[in-house]
């Protein structure tokens, strides 16, 4: 496959080296929003900043390059973004994280709220640490997570960075240097605390997860998510 990097920072990086690994050539790899022919590309994997992944994804619909989006903190437009790949014909995947252990991660959680909703004695709390260099607070990953206990649990309608709300999961969100991406989901009674985490030990879980996205999605129309790859849940 010839592949368009959208983004050419940390994950832009550790993408070609397991791209290349798998057989893929990169034939792009930008850190700007043109000066490039993007039907150069069978695929584009996009992991740029979140006041730049919107067009560049667009982009891709119009000229019928298949995209993948792991660039986090732009999500206010998600909801174009699918309209448009509808209304273009394009073929789309965006997740907050690729990793495999974290989409096993997404459905244990997804399981735990359920049980607990069941259960009045517990509260639920989120931590992420993530490296200092990490533009947006709470991650994606984070998000993702406190959606899903919202859908799952009765208690919770909302969450907030350090919130002490009743019905709003407060999320804490911590930089250090050289943290991947660590998140842990924490349910805290008066007696215990039971919590589940995942802790990436470097960026190539996430970078083969876009990879192997960008394999499945190369010759569909449609918007995805890393359920559909990976055919877990
Ligand atoms: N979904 C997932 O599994 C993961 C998502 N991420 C997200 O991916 C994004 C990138 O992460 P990193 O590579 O660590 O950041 P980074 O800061 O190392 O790389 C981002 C790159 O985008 C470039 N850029 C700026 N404007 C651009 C434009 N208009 N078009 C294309 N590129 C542009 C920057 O110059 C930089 O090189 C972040 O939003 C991060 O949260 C990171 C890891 C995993
Ligand atoms: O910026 C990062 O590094 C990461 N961002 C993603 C997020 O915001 O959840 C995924 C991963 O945790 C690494």
């Amino acid at each position: 496959m010839k592949i368009a990097l959208l983004g050419y920072g940390k994950m832009g990086k550790t993408i070609e080296k397991i791209a290349i690994q798998r057989g893929h050539t990169i034939v792009i790899k930008t850190n700007d929003e043109d000066g490039y022919d993007i039907t150069q590309a069978d695929v584009a994997i996009d992991f740029s900043v979140p006041n730049a992944a919107f067009f560049n994804i667009i982009k891709c619909f119009k000229h019928g390059v298949p995209v993948i989006s792991g660039t986090t903190g732009w999500l206010d437009n998600f909801k174009k973004a699918k309209a448009l790949c509808e209304e273009e014909n394009g073929a789309f995947i965006y997740a907050s994280n690729f990793s495999l252990g974290v989409n096993i991660f997404f459905e244990l959680n997804k399981q735990l709220a359920k049980m607990m909703s069941k259960i009045e004695s517990y509260k639920v709390s989120l931590e992420e640490i993530h490296h200092t260099q990490k533009l947006d607070a709470p991650s994606g990953t984070a998000i993702t997570l406190a959606e899903s206990i919202i859908s799952e649990h009765d208690s919770y309608s909302d969450w907030s960075l350090l919130s002490k709300k009743e019905n709003t999961i407060p999320i804490s969100a911590k930089r250090l240097d050289d943290v991947s991406g660590t998140h842990a989901v924490s349910y805290t009674s008066n007696t215990d605390t039971i919590t589940i985490e995942h802790e990436a030990h470097s960026r190539e879980g996430f970078a083969l997860g876009a990879v192997i996205a960008a394999e499945w999605l190369q010759d569909k129309t449609g918007v995805y998510t890393m359920k559909d790859v990976l055919n877990i849940g």
